[in-house]
């Protein structure tokens, strides 16, 4: 047991996690920093133009200060009054021209960082999908879709602020607050103390708030992503909620994680309401102490009305920056850990990919064979899915694996296309070790049509020639006639060209596989898995597939894996397993001659109205 779990971190322990914490912080910092200055020009332009306007905001003060004295001069009269008169013109248009092109330097800095931001947010955006696309399918086992969901939204935004709302808002700030503190305390050091003195209080608290705020945003991030989480479930099991009428309970379970949101945001205003009262009441408070100093000094003559103004005003300038302290410390907090995470898909191992020197396969004689194969999701040798699994299948012939549920029949099929490796032996396709040939090619070779059929949201024609998008119209209906749709299809008021998927025309589930075959028949496979894929069609429309399907399997090796035996008893070899091990093989007649369990199934289908499920567990 770790010491954390039993409550006795030593000090030096968790300084050591911090020190690591804050390491890998400030290396994500970097390389996000180092993202931003691949666009040099829009950097360039965005931090120049945040000086400029630095130093123009700056002057404002001044010049009002200016303003003020020659104002006062005017009101004075006499000749001075009159050269004072000229001046506060030029001071005043002077003022004008400052405070525009402030204003154009700020827009120029704001739509720099912000096109630095959607720059790099863009790359990593495609980055991470091009990474899920790749990625072995164990990580896709480990990972919800709602997380990876949240990842691509929220995360991204993290890093995209990174640039304007804390690498430029640092620039800014240092430049406001360095050069307004050191021309404040430089005019008069009693003033420029005082004026300056609700800085660290502001700076401080707002720092706090958003920090504090931020732990809360992340846990209601946590909380909101299990409430989409809870919805994108609903949404997918909808038939199953209205046929349950679990509908009641599905409301309960999304008011619960409804209610933790809000919990959260109660809290956030808690945090939030009084900081920014105290905020506002310590710069106040400095304000009226620069007042009163300043007027004492005043009517000791120690200063002018304008210098007085120039520290009001360089006050009023200030506070809105320093409240922005908070948000600059916040920024570096959220790219930090946003980029972390972003970061730690990115960096994620590939498991399943092309070996070093990896060739494209060279399909010969087509013969597939297993030699000694297990496999464990876990990747270890405890918890086998399969063990020692041999087989050899040649073109041509038909393979059947039959089996209970959760046997290890699908697990069989998906370790042919490697969307997961073996943990022993060996699978060969024509003498070639599978893990030693290039993916893309081995794909091409096996395809797997799956249990479940999915569609994607566009038309009929597109769905089906997916694997091969420029292949012809005559292509197309061959593979949907050997599918036994294209009758079907002719007979939809947009044909082919009907729009299919989730906000599409309806399927029904036999249709759906049959499209779903179609699309495998079109890229003329050397090997096709039919994994339960015609559980869901009619027995008429079945037989006619199967016929299909025996037609296609003259030049190709074909596994049927199904529940239904006569589905498979035409294969050349039935493998019967259980619990992860063939424990009987041979053709339909041998299995029967045997009197083992193949034939107490085929007993028992043959006596319909019996469940399936007893026939597998009362072997002889
Ligand atoms: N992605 C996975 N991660 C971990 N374990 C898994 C995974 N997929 C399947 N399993 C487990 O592996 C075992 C074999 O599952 P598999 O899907 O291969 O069985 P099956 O014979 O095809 O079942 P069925 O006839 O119900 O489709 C089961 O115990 C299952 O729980």
């Amino acid at each position: 047991m770790s010491s954390d779990a039993v409550g006795t971190t030593s000090p030096i322990s968790s300084a050591h996690v911090e020190v690591a914490r804050l390491g890998r912080g400030l290396s994500t910092l970097l390389r996000i920093t180092r993202m931003n200055l691949r666009h040099p020009r829009q950097v360039a332009f965005a931090f120049g133009s945040t000086i400029v306007a630095a130093i123009l905001q700056i002057l404002i003060p001044q010049l009002l200060g200016r303003a003020v004295d020659q104002t006062q001069i005017v009101i004075r009269g006499g000749v001075m009054g009159t050269a004072a008169e000229q001046t506060l013109w030029t001071t005043a248009l002077l003022l004008l021209a400052v405070s525009a092109l402030r204003g154009l330097c700020t827009m120029a800095q704001n739509y720099f960082a912000e096109a630095v931001g959607h720059h790099v947010a863009y790359e990593l955006r495609l980055a991470c999908y091009d990474k899920i696309q790749r990625l072995s399918f164990s990580f896709h086992d480990r990972v919800h879709s709602g997380d990876l969901i949240t990842l691509g939204m929220l995360d991204l935004d993290g890093v995209r602020t990174y640039f304007s709302t804390a690498l430029v808002r640092l620039l800014l700030l240092t430049m406001l607050i360095g050069i307004g503190a050191y021309t404040m305390i430089s005019t008069d050091p009693v003033l420029g103390v005082v004026a300056l003195s609700f800085v660290p209080f502001v700076a401080w608290r707002s720092s706090v708030t958003q920090l504090r705020l931020r732990a809360t945003w992340l846990e209601l991030q946590e909380r909101l992503s299990l409430l989409s989480r809870v919805m994108e479930e609903n949404l997918a099991g909808i038939r199953v909620v209205r046929a349950f009428s679990a509908q009641a309970y599905e409301m309960l379970k999304f008011d619960r994680a409804s209610k933790n949101a809000l919990d959260l945001a109660h809290d956030q205003v808690d945090v939030y309401v009084p900081n920014t009262s105290a905020m506002t009441l310590s710069f106040f408070f400095a304000l009226g102490l620069v007042l009163l100093i300043g007027c004492n000094k005043l009517i000791a003559g120690e200063i002018r009305v304008g210098t007085l103004t120039t520290f009001l005003a360089f006050m009023t300038i200030l506070q809105m920056p320093v409240r922005q302290v908070g948000l600059m410390v916040n920024a570096f907090a959220r790219a930090s850990t946003c980029g972390s995470r972003i970061f730690g898909l990115l960096d994620q191992d590939i498991t399943i990919r092309d070996a070093p020197g990896a060739r494209a396969i060279e399909i010969s004689g087509g013969t597939l064979r297993f030699d000694n194969v297990s496999f464990s999701y876990s990747g270890t040798g405890n918890s086998a899915v399969l063990k020692n699994i041999t087989f050899e299948a040649r073109r041509g012939e038909t393979i059947a694996i039959v089996g209970p549920p959760g046997s290890g029949k699908s697990t069989m099929a998906h370790l042919i296309p490697r969307f997961y490796d073996v943990t022993g032996g060996t699978i060969t396709l024509d003498g070639q070790d599978i893990r030693g040939v290039t993916l893309a090619t081995l794909r091409k070779a096996i395809v797997v049509v799956q249990q479940d059929a999915f569609l994607f949201t566009t038309t009929i024609e597109n769905n089906i020639a997916y694997g091969d998008p420029w292949a012809k119209e005559q292509r197309i209906e061959r593979a949907s006639e050997s599918a036994q749709l294209h009758n079907y299809i002719l007979g939809l008021p947009a044909g082919y060209e009907t729009v299919v998927g989730e906000r599409g025309v309806s399927l029904s589930g036999g249709q759906r596989q049959r499209l779903t075959i179609a699309r495998t028949m079109m890229l003329r496979p050397s090997i096709v898995v039919f994994d339960d894929s015609t559980a869901a069609i009619d027995a008429a429309t079945e037989q006619r597939i199967r016929a299909t399907i025996r037609r296609l399997a003259k030049d190709r090796v074909t596994i049927v894996i199904a529940h239904r035996l006569n589905s498979l008893m035409h294969a050349d070899q039935i493998l019967f397993v259980d619990n992860g091990e063939i424990v009987e093989r041979g053709t339909h007649q041998e299995l029967l001659a045997k009197r083992g369990r193949y034939k107490a199934l085929y007993d028992l289908q043959l006596r319909s109205g019996d469940d399936i499920v007893i026939a597998y567990r009362g072997a002889p």
